[in-house]
């Protein structure tokens, strides 16, 4: 399954959990071995004092002193064997976790990043998937460790019934009243799972309202509004609704928990009425030993019962519900890369086509773009306009990648951009964008972002940023490029709204000769003069870096600055409706000549 494909199903368990502890392998095969090796025996001193207990039950009995000795010896003996290789194993569980941890993190870093497009970060149905992956990320690290702990309580399991059919075949039958204590925990948790994915959209919710009410962005505008008390009482109610679906599980586990340990307790007390009364071992100090045997083995049975069940339950959520969302994020991740057969140019000779494009945003049904057709010739520099909502930047994510289209093909020199990789064909890129992110990094790294391997090259961050016009910005900084931007920082320096833009827009200048450079309404908080003339700057740089017959790309409100394009499309109501110079769009006198009329008035 591709991204952009419906939501498939996970993949079967069997494959999952494989994959995940060959990655946890990964992190330190020999720890992994003397790690699982350690747990089984530090299982065995624990499930073995219930004979050290009959033991001195029976020397107690008989008044033998050496067996007395000897018994009190080997409880001691056990107990420190117990509590230090418990000790050891789980340093080495928890060792072995930490590595894996960060490997596994990283894994799953790099896979979310590698998605071609944006698109999952809007589809809701994906979005939990990977919620759930990433917030339980720790736990798919622990899956080797758990693994052995249910070993080692399936081993002490064994051992204990072990014992207690040597004092009578029949007290085997123990295990299988306990049987319900160990199914109960599955059958429930598989109950509260279908009830955690059911309010999981609350869940979500109620995070966003709190990010919403406590954010810093969003501060002013919800204190102007006087939304935050609204947005309180959202929040406590999307709480409210989750905590009661799973508060009634909650109660509804406690109930069955009851019934399945009265039945277990019920057979317990009765072995050891049985053993008492009629003495299977013998007499007297056989006796005694026998009965403190079944107690102490059949006491610990309940006890390694549940934990043994725990242990599997944690196991299984792990195993069944993480590792195969890591499959299933693998496989979604790699599908979209596995069509990129054909290299990105290293120039373009005839431009950017799009043929018959349509997009619809994912889970919408409504076509933002429908039946696009234009040509985007080589080393031109193209404006398009049109209201808004019209689909300006949503042809220009397109032209990103971000998203595929939903009909059609976008061509470049001939060559479907779907078969070329994306991050080669971002790397190509270059823009600025008016939702621009304010990276608060010293101003220098804050431009020099925008190409990576040239971050630190200060000459040609000084370039960018007297190419963007933004030397007035930093050279007004306390310790110009080396000036920390973000308040959250110490010493460090809060920029307008205007002058972030400048940054960003140095950042969009930093690749040289581009095969595509954004501007998507760059300069939106800056005046309508300094726009027209950073907009000619582009240009006749756009014109002089023409020998990779780069296309610039400009998205504008302001008629003033777009008439010195090349090309100008105009884009209505998910159409292009006209494209051409601006002479002859005004010659043409329709929707263009309109709007350009409308705000040349405005001006005069
Ligand atoms: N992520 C999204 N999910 C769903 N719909 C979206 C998304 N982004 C944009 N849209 C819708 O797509 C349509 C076109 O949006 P787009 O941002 O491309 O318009 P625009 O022409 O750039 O507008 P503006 O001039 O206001 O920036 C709008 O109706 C918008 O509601």
């Amino acid at each position: 399954m591709a991204p952009g494909d419906e939501l498939d199903a996970l993949p079967p368990w069997w494959r999952g959990l494989g994959r995940a502890l060959r990655l946890c392998r990964r992190a330190g095969p020999r720890l992994m071995w003397v790690a699982g090796l350690t747990t089984l025996a530090a299982a065995l001193p624990d499930v073995l004092f219930a004979v050290g207990v009959a033991a001195l039950g029976r020397a107690v009995a008989g008044h033998r002193g050496s067996e007395l000795a000897a018994a009190a010896g080997l409880l001691a003996v056990l107990a420190a064997a117990g509590w230090l290789l418990g000790t050891v194993a789980s340093r080495l569980g928890e060792r072995l976790s930490e590595r894996a941890a960060v490997r596994i993190e990283a894994h799953l870093a790099g896979l979310e990043a590698s998605v071609p497009t944006v698109e999952h970060h809007e589809r809701p149905e994906i979005l939990a998937r990977m919620a759930r992956l990433r917030d339980w990320a720790g736990g798919l690290s622990e899956l080797p460790a758990r693994l052995f702990d249910l070993g080692g309580g399936l081993l002490r399991l064994g051992v204990t019934l072990a014992l207690l059919m040597s004092v009578r075949p029949v007290f085997g039958l123990l295990g299988l009243f306990a049987v319900p204590m160990a199914l109960l925990p599955l059958w429930r948790s598989a109950v509260g799972f279908a009830a955690e994915e059911r309010v999981e959209h609350l869940q979500r919710r109620a995070r966003r309202l709190f990010d919403l009410g406590t954010d810093a962005g969003t501060g002013k505008e919800i204190r102007v509004s006087g939304a935050q008390e609204r947005l309180g009482a959202l929040w406590a109610e999307a709480w409210h609704r989750r905590n009661r679906v799973l508060a009634r599980v909650g109660w509804c586990n406690i109930g069955w928990s009851l019934v399945a340990f009265g039945l277990f307790g019920a057979a317990f007390a009765a072995c050891l009425v049985v053993e008492a009364s009629t003495g299977s071992t013998g007499s007297g100090p056989a006796r005694a030993g026998g009965v403190l045997l079944v107690l102490a083995a059949g006491g610990r049975l309940s006890g390694y019962l549940a934990r043994t069940v725990d242990q599997f339950n944690g196991f299984r959520t792990i195993w069944v519900d993480q590792s195969r969302r890591l499959v299933w994020l693998e496989g979604w991740a790699a599908a979209g890369r596995r069509r990129w057969d054909a290299p990105v140019p290293d120039a373009l000779t005839a431009g950017i086509v799009f043929e018959d494009v349509s997009f619809r945003y994912p889970g919408t049904d409504r076509p933002v773009l429908e039946g696009v057709s234009l040509r985007l010739p080589a080393g031109a520099v193209v404006a398009v306009v049109g209201e808004n909502g019209a689909g300006k930047s949503t042809l220009v994510k397109l032209l990103c990648r971000l998203y595929e289209p939903s009909g059609g093909r976008i061509l470049v020199d001939g060559v479907p951009l779907d078969r070329m990789p994306a991050d080669g064909w971002r790397s190509r890129l270059t823009g600025a964008f008016q939702d621009f992110f304010p990276f608060e990094f010293t101003a220098a790294r804050s431009v020099g972002l925008g190409d990576l391997p040239r971050i630190d090259d200060r000459d040609a961050v000084a370039a960018a940023v007297v190419r963007a016009g933004a030397d007035s910005v930093l050279a007004g900084l306390p310790d110009g490029p080396e000036t920390r931007l973000g308040t959250a920082w110490e010493g460090g320096v809060e920029l307008s709204h205007g002058q972030w833009q400048r940054i960003a827009l140095a950042r969009g200048f930093m690749r040289g000769a581009p095969l595509l450079r954004i501007l998507d309404e760059p300069t939106s908080a800056l005046d309508a003069e300094t726009e027209h003339v950073l907009f000619a700057r582009y240009a006749a740089e756009a014109r002089r870096e023409g020998a990779a017959g780069g296309v610039t790309v400009l998205v504008s409100h302001r008629f003033s600055t777009v008439r010195a394009a090349d090309l100008i499309v105009v884009l209505d109501g998910a159409q292009v409706v006209e494209q051409g110079s601006h002479r002859e769009l005004m010659a043409a006198g329709g929707r263009y000549a309109e709007l350009y009329g409308v705000q040349a008035a405005a001006y005069r």
